[in-house]
């Protein structure tokens, strides 16, 4: 299960926002898309899940198992979306409906896929809340999202998106908005669940030190075009371009810098 990115070029309104990035993620790897605010990496994980704007002009090529995305009818992108390639958005309250208990919006994303019971849909939600280790799970599957603090609601966010056993996922700064402590859990989360159901990632950030948590290789990106492409290892002991050795500086900045303490906590 690869996915091979070619000559992948987006205008939106006119401007040039991916300008014909090439880059491949082998079954089972982890790749990092990494760049400044602004530099495309977005616009890239909504091209490869046929979710870009309106007035958005997409060419090359994206290759899911030899069968092209770009030119696929909605109605089949849509069993990829989900069955094939699951993704976890930044901010988990826009991808959740606020009115629907977080176990319904995880059981919909089961009933998709797969034809169960009523009963055996409740049942696995609650597993599925159970496999992203929210706690007391048969209780919080009835709550709604505004009940659960940012963390948890990543979290479900993210038993959504895994639920009907995606084989790549695509997380597009999905800690970005949390806590430091527990952008640190939701990572280690990630990392497991990726390693445990043998999928591939993608990982979005701006964040080197985040990076290096969960991929092996990089893609950086500046302005829509890629600077660099390296293992994570290099990019952190020998960057290349100015733009992640600029990255390398943040990061190397941030682990300095002594600990904000929020005495957020993620129950
Ligand atoms: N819906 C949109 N309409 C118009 N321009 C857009 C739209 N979405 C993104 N852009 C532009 O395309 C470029 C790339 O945006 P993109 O969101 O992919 O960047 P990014 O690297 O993900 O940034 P960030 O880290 O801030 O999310 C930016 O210049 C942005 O202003």
């Amino acid at each position: 299960m690869s996915l091979e990115v070619h000559n992948l070029t987006i205008d939106i309104d006119g401007v040039r926002a991916v300008d014909g990035i090439t880059f491949s993620v082998a079954d089972g790897a982890r790749v990092g898309i990494i760049g400044e605010s602004g530099s495309g990496k977005s616009l890239t994980a909504l091209a490869l899940m046929g979710l870009l704007p309106e007035g958005a002009v997409v060419t090359g090529s994206v290759r899911w198992n030899g069968r092209e995305l770009l030119s696929l009818p909605d109605r089949d992108m849509a069993h990829v979306r989900g069955d094939e390639i699951g993704i976890v958005f930044q901010e988990p309250q826009t991808a959740l409906n606020p009115i629907r208990t977080v176990g319904r919006q995880i059981a919909e994303s089961i009933r998709i896929h797969e034809r169960l019971s009523r009963a055996e849909l409740g049942r696995r939600a609650i597993a599925e809340a159970a496999r992203v280790r929210l706690p007391n799970p048969e209780s919080i599957v009835k709550r709604f999202p505004h009940q659960l603090s940012g963390g948890q609601r990543q979290r479900v966010a993210i038993a959504i998106a895994l639920a009907a056993g995606p084989r790549l996922l695509i997380a597009d700064e999905p800690t970005t908005a949390l806590d430091v402590t527990i952008q640190a859990e939701v990572l280690t989360l990630l990392d497991d669940l990726v390693s445990h159901n043998g999928m591939s990632l993608i990982f979005i950030t701006h964040d080197l030190a985040v990076l290096s948590q969960v991929a092996s290789t990089g893609v950086v990106l500046a302005n829509g075009k890629i600077v660099e492409q390296a293992a994570v290892s290099a990019l952190l002991t020998n960057p290349q371009s100015a733009v992640a050795q600029g990255l390398l500086r943040d990061a190397t900045a941030t682990l300095w810098r002594p600990a904000r303490s929020t005495g957020a906590t993620d129950d």
